[in-house]
């Protein structure tokens, strides 16, 4: 164990790596529940998605820890599952398996942008600035899914600001509305927030007081007290109607789908959609890619995962032999993989950094979290009643520490302080770390051509720009 993940070297030990999986794992179980949840408004069968994501993310999480040995956590990305259900499926009418056969399609790119250097000199194009930038923005971007995840906000839309909704029965199970949207404080009136509140004063405490495995401790404290709060009910587990022979049988209907007659073959069938189509795919990617680059940018820094050293040899080293690269490999294949079991884009997840604070560093805490994953398919109902309330305040906290990257950019300077602001707040605010990257690069380009410094934009930059542009115009028009 000692040997392969070389834990000394990385300052650690075997009991920091579980209680960091473990960290990791519970900070991001809810998507075993969410990701069924919506994909299966595409009219996919909400077990089959259940056990695809377990095996997706367990899959992508085992390739990271065991290939490239850094401690982070994948599964099916929130920004992208909503993509294709609501814009592929919903929006665009294409069918669950044309948008999985889009989805493999986008792994695939990813994987050889990934094998050509095209990543990595991608990355080398981002500015010093926006890199700081992304960092703190993945801490707002945490943080806000904290926050919300707490309860401690409420939205109300007033109706001529809801531009659709989903109706089953006297329920209204989504509601798409515009900026007349607006968030408020909740009001501290039911046990769910006052427990999202409980576990935010234990947390802050313990990670104030650098009490080892503070984060996890928060999580297993604050879901004991929402036991006798009633916030967690053991008592209604269901573990008949949620066994694993259930999610097997259903398996079978999404798993190869994306290669089935209703997927990839109808894709190019009809020659006018192949524009629209390739066009889709790309948004896919973007999205994918920039999200990936932004986790590791915005984490692997500050940690020190990926070391200066590192930085420099993924810029100079052909293949696929630094940390980095593995780490950008691994991401790059799980998409593709769970594209095949049945589920949307796998990415590396912000939430990886929950267990990075509590003191991960090696491929050990992804192998724990791959464990629990696989653990999950049996033991469901128990992993489901750890309460979002319990694991929100880990999130808050991860999402301050990382917000220190804020402290490199010069605020004071217009010039860096504008496309930080889009990088950064922007992204917390549109809830999408790519599209906060879009966001930003779009008017660093845009300062830098006004200042007359058009030769301090890389080529790179002009490509992705000027992609992200033409992106946000046929999401437009679409
Ligand atoms: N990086 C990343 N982390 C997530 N955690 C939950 N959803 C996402 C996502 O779309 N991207």
């Amino acid at each position: 164990m000692e040997k392969f993940f070389r834990l000394k070297e990385n300052n650690t030990t075997v009991s920091t790596e579980i209680m960091a999986g473990l960290t990791t794992f519970f900070a991001m179980s809810y998507i075993l529940f969410v990701n069924p949840t919506i994909l299966s408004l595409s009219g996919m069968p909400f077990q089959a998605v259940f056990l695809a994501t377990i095996i997706a993310s367990a899959i992508g999480t085992l390739v990271m820890g065991l290939f490239a040995n850094v401690p982070y956590a994948q599964a099916p990305g929130m920004g992208l599952n909503a993509f294709f259900t609501f814009t592929v499926v919903m929006g665009l009418g294409y069918s669950w398996e044309q948008g999985l056969a889009m989805v493999f399609l986008c792994g695939i790119i990813n994987i050889i942008i990934t094998i050509t250097n095209l990543r990595k000199l991608i990355i080398q194009s981002i500015p010093e600035s926006l890199q700081h930038a992304i960092g703190g923005g993945i801490g707002i971007f945490i943080a806000y899914v904290g926050i919300k995840n707490a309860g401690l906000l409420q939205f109300t839309s007033d109706e001529a600001s809801i531009v659709s909704s989903v109706v089953d029965g006297d329920k209204a199970t989504n509601v798409v509305s515009n900026g007349g949207i607006v968030p408020a404080l909740a009001n501290f009136n039911n046990p769910a927030i006052i427990l999202a509140l409980i576990g935010l004063v234990i947390t802050t405490v313990l990670v104030i007081k650098n009490v080892k495995g503070a984060i996890l401790i928060g999580i297993v404290a604050t879901t004991i007290i929402a036991i006798p709060m009633g916030v967690v009910d053991f008592s209604s587990i269901n573990f008949q109607e949620n066994s694993l022979g259930n999610s097997i049988k259903d398996l079978g209907t999404t798993f190869g789908a994306a290669f089935g007659p209703n997927g990839m073959p109808s894709l190019f069938s009809d020659a006018a959609k192949i524009p629209q189509v390739l066009l889709t795919v790309l948004a896919f990617s973007l999205s994918d890619i920039f999200d990936t680059i932004g986790t590791f940018i915005g984490t692997g820094r500050r940690t020190g995962i990926f070391s200066k050293e590192e930085e420099e040899s993924v810029m100079t080293s052909k293949g696929i032999k630094s940390k980095m690269d593995k780490a950008l490999f691994a991401d790059a294949i799980a998409t593709t993989a769970g594209a095949v079991v049945g589920t949307s884009n796998v990415t590396t997840y912000v939430e990886s950094a929950a267990g990075i604070g509590a003191g991960g560093r090696t491929g050990l805490t992804s192998v724990v979290v791959a464990i629990m994953f696989l653990l999950s398919s049996f033991l469901s109902p128990v992993v489901g009643a750890v309460p979002s309330q319990a694991t929100a305040p880990a999130l808050i906290l991860v999402g301050i520490m990382m917000m220190a990257s804020f402290k490199e950019i010069a605020w004071t300077n217009l010039e860096d302080a504008v496309p930080a602001f889009f990088t950064s707040i922007f992204m917390g605010l549109a809830y999408s770390i790519s599209y906060g990257i879009a966001a930003g690069f779009i008017f660093y380009v845009l300062i830098k051509v006004v200042k007359g410094k058009v030769k301090e934009v890389s080529p790179v930059l002009w490509v992705v720009t000027a992609l992200f542009i033409i992106n946000f115009i046929v999401l437009a028009t679409l």
